[in-house]
């Protein structure tokens, strides 16, 4: 390529003087080597610096990063994670052996340092929180979707994502708030049952796990979004818009290379089209929300009392002086329902896995719930007296932490860590498996045993604030605020769930793989069908 670009200057530069005696003429060609001379130059160094910059020989002499496996020149380590055939977190996995709790891979013109530690990540994300608050700058179409960074989880450390965060935490995720949408989940707990029976009678006692829970999750954060109960066909609609956008989402090999950017062009143009189509959907369930707000007898059968619009239509953002327009509106509901589904009802797919595998935790399980609500429906006030199921879930966070990274951090400034550098445009990605399934810091990890939990011989604090064991809603200052409504979500799916089913392997007796691919989440690589008895 440099070949070419050189050969095509000099066909382009002027032609050698004819008439050299003259002074004008040997002015006019001493003029002319110049140019020559200078075009070549230029021709060589644009493309030497390109190459310079991207590679990162440059920058690897002045920065002192974190080692890694050796790069291509300009591609860095896309090349090899391409050609190992194994998906990302694979790849990353298979080189904690070599490099340890701290290495750095260039993926083209990003630099990733991947940390995999408890203490480190401690460090980095406690002890040092307030620097690694921040996130990387994001690819184009992330931005519009996010858009531009309107979002708490995009927004970078700084006011806009202070007054969002706070806003979620304070007027919806509340422990207070979320005692308020107590009705949406037992109706949504009770179509769970519903659909489960009914799918069960259709098909010889088999259904689907991941789909029905996460049909119920999906409902539950719909109506706390929009404050209306939806029917199925709208439900479903819904579904399809947000999946849509996370496909659009999935990385492309321009996000790492820019320079190949002109040739995603019919991608671009889909993604404006993924994101038109988002906005005309969702926007009339906003006005129809604005409309009940601010007249209350529009407000129909269906309509909540509260929900996250109404917090959100006059949230002064920022100083600014009116509310966020409709487009950031759409961005900021498909955060709070995107967040909270595909997360949970995953965890609820590996839980109910798990109960499979071992028949007895299941029996332990439904005894405890047995012996606290009776006969009764297991209602969200019993789960707090239920330790066993409390330390279930527990032990399904550790052993199965719905995502493999938490959402990429970046430092608001260069700063240093384990004596390397961590540089203020470098993606700092926290592998959250390695630190679960530390045989340092867990007896057996790779048993799934939730006595750990009961019998006092382990603990963990899951906010990570006294020491990180485990971290499935990430730590520090950027910790997941839908932690405390996402427990109570999977508390009650289990409680209920094993409260009226008896859960075994389909087909009969068979082994359940235990192994994961990372969709959304990190999902069963063959989603959990499984069979049912009722109890009663
Ligand atoms: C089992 C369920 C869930 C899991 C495992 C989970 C996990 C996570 C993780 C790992 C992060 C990244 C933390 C970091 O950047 O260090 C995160 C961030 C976030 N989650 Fe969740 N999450 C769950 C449910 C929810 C729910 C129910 C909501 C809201 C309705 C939610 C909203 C968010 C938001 C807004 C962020 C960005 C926070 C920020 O950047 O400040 N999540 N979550």
């Amino acid at each position: 390529m440099l070949l070419s670009f050189l050969n095509q200057t000099s066909l382009h530069s002027p032609p050698p003087s004819s008439s050299s005696s003259s002074k004008m003429a040997s002015f006019d060609s001493i003029l002319s080597s110049y140019y020559h001379l200078f075009f070549t130059l230029l021709a060589f160094l644009i493309p030497s610096l390109i190459f310079l910059l991207t590679s990162g020989i440059i920058k690897s002499k002045r920065v002192n990063l974190p080692p890694g496996p050796p790069g291509w020149p300009v591609v860095g380590n896309l090349f090899q994670v391409a050609r190992s055939g194994k998906p990302f977190f694979k790849y990353v996995q298979d080189l904690l052996p070599k490099y340890g709790p701290i290495f750095t891979l260039k993926m083209g013109t990003r630099t990733m340092i991947i940390l995999s530690d408890s203490k480190l990540i401690h460090e980095a994300l406690i002890q040092k929180g307030s620097l690694f608050a921040t996130r990387p700058r994001e690819n184009p179409t992330r931005n519009i979707f996010s858009a531009n960074k309107f979002t708490v989880n995009a927004a970078l450390h700084g006011p806009v994502w202070r007054s969002l965060r706070r806003n979620m935490v304070q007027n919806m995720l509340s422990s207070s708030r979320i005692k308020e949408f107590r009705e949406v989940r037992d109706r949504a707990m009770d179509t769970l049952i519903n659909r489960i029976k009914s799918e069960a009678k259709a098909n010889d006692g088999a259904v689907w796990v991941l789909k029905n829970s996460r049909f119920a999750v999906f409902c539950i954060l719909l109506a706390m979004c929009f404050g209306i109960d939806m029917d199925v066909e709208t439900v479903e609609k819904m579904d399809q818009t947000m999946k849509s956008v996370l496909i659009t989402l999935d990385p492309r090999i321009d996000d790492y290379l820019p320079i190949l950017s002109p040739f995603f062009s019919k991608q671009r143009k889909k993604a404006l089209q993924v994101r038109k189509q988002q906005i005309e959907f969702i926007v009339p369930f906003i006005e129809k929300r604005r409309e009940m707000v601010q007249n209350p007898n529009l407000a129909d059968k269906t309509a909540m009392t509260f929900s996250y619009l109404d917090t959100l239509f006059d949230l002064k953002v920022d100083g600014r002086k009116t509310g966020p327009s409709n487009v950031e509106l759409v961005t900021l509901c498909s955060e709070f329902i995107n967040g909270g589904t595909d997360t949970t009802a995953t965890a609820l797919e590996w839980g109910i896995a798990q109960l499979i595998a071992n028949p007895d935790v299941q029996t332990k399980l439904f005894d405890e719930i047995q012996k606290t609500v009776g006969d009764r429906k297991v209602d969200e006030s019993d789960v707090d007296k239920m330790p066993y199921l409390q330390a279930v879930v527990k032990e399904l966070l550790r052993k199965h932490p719905p995502t493999y990274f938490s959402l990429t951090h970046a430092v608001t400034e260069s700063t240093t860590l384990a004596g390397y550098d961590i540089p203020d445009d470098a993606n700092v990605e926290i592998f959250l498996p390695s630190v679960g399934e530390d045989p340092k810091l867990w007896s057996n990890p790779e048993k799934f045993d939730p006595d750990r939990f009961v019998s006092g011989r382990e603990d963990a604090d899951i906010t990570g604030v006294k020491g990180v064991k485990m971290m499935p809603f990430g730590v520090g200052r950027r910790i997941c605020p839908g932690l405390g409504m996402a427990t109570v979500h999977v508390l009650l799916m289990i409680a209920r769930m094993v409260q009226e089913f008896e859960w075994s392997a389909y087909p009969p007796n068979s082994e359940i793989d235990f192994t994961g691919k990372l969709e959304f989440t990190v999902v069963m690589n063959k989603t959990l069908r499984a069979m049912i008895k009722s109890r009663f």
